[in-house]
């Protein structure tokens, strides 16, 4: 395994991976598994989510964020650890932090009417949460989510591979899981002074789940620390979904594959009373999946890193070192 330090994250082509074409189908694979050892971030393109959708859905979510708060915090559910509908301003902090971070959010998850009755797991999620504010959002939000999910499940098909597992390893794992479409509102600061001053829009920090799944920020401001302690910005070209390795799956690989801690800061002050939103699809496996470090990643010089835990257990520990879950 070599040694890279990317000066930007690497760019596949999806249609590589998913075209039929065996050798591009390996040198997907080989890329993304050599990105994902290092950087632990790849964009990807030809991901099936189009522009006119991701269009629908930021207007949706535009119109909904610009509404009052006390309107929008009528769609907030601390009973169930905000993970459906809205969650108010500076609510979440990152991992090991006290100060909220400059934003608000929307929680979509599985929609309940797609999943078999006979299935379990219908029951042990939350209904989805919908403003009557803004009726096109579900209908959008829906389609958005599964047509991420889809792509995503191809990313865990060409990670599987890289880690000489059987190709479906991860498809029942993800079968309906617990994943999370989470539009964002970093919101406008009319007054700098008054926020606190170590305050960011999002603290560094690693992603819970999986995989993560980006689509394109309305502004700059997402960087990733590189292994040699460098921030490096990423700039998502419009027609590209920004994939990265959150920690279950670095769990579960006992850390070959990373899970890059990223952030997004400020803008410059006179930049501060502007808006940025961006929509990232947290991937998450059913709550029963064994994070347990596979066998073939523990050896001599990689000692097991990470004590035994399903994704459910560790899902509520997280949540409750974000501050969402008390
Ligand atoms: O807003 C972004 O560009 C990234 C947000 C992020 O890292 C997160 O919500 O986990
Ligand atoms: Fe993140």
């Amino acid at each position: 395994m070599s040694e890279i330090l990317y000066n930007e994250i690497p760019s596949l082509d999806l249609a590589d991976f998913t075209s039929g074409d065996a050798a591009k189908k390996a040198a997907f694979v080989n890329k993304l598994g050599d990105a994902y050892q290092n950087i632990g971030f790849v964009a990807i393109k030809n991901h099936g989510l189009s522009q006119e959708l991701q269009d629908k859905l930021y207007a949706a979510i535009q119109q909904f964020f610009a509404l009052e708060d006390e309107v929008k915090t009528k769609y907030e559910k601390p009973e169930i650890g905000y993970q459906r509908g809205y969650t108010g301003k500076g609510k979440e902090h990152a991992k090991g932090r006290n100060t909220g971070d400059l934003k608000e959010f929307y929680h979509v998850g599985q929609d309940l009417s797609l999943i078999p009755d006979t299935d379990p797991i219908k029951k042990e999620y939350p209904a989805n949460v919908w403003p009557s504010e803004v009726p096109e959002f579900q209908e959008v939000a829906l389609e958005v989510y599964n047509t991420i999910e889809n792509a995503g499940k191809a990313m865990l098909r060409a990670i599987a591979l890289h880690l000489e597992l059987d190709e479906e390893y991860f498809e029942d794992k993800v079968a309906y899981g617990n994943s999370i479409l989470r539009p964002i509102h970093y919101f406008p600061i009319q007054n700098p002074e008054e926020v606190p001053e170590d305050a960011v829009r999002a603290a560094e920090h690693g992603d819970i789940n999986l995989i993560t799944l980006l689509m394109g920020a309305s502004a700059d401001g997402l960087q990733v620390l590189r292994k040699d302690g460098k921030w490096i910005p990423i700039t998502a070209l419009p027609d590209q979904l920004v994939v990265n390795v959150g920690d279950m799956l670095e769990r579960h690989t006992n850390k070959k594959l990373k899970s890059t801690i990223h952030r997004v800061v400020n803008p410059p002050r006179e930049k501060m009373n502007s808006s940025r939103y961006s929509i990232p699809f947290f991937m998450h496996p059913r709550a029963e999946m064994d994070l347990t470090c596979l066998a073939d990643c523990v050896d001599e010089q990689h000692p097991k890193a990470f004590d035994d835990a399903t994704a459910g257990e560790f899902l509520e520990e997280r949540l409750r070192e974000l501050g969402l879950r008390k």
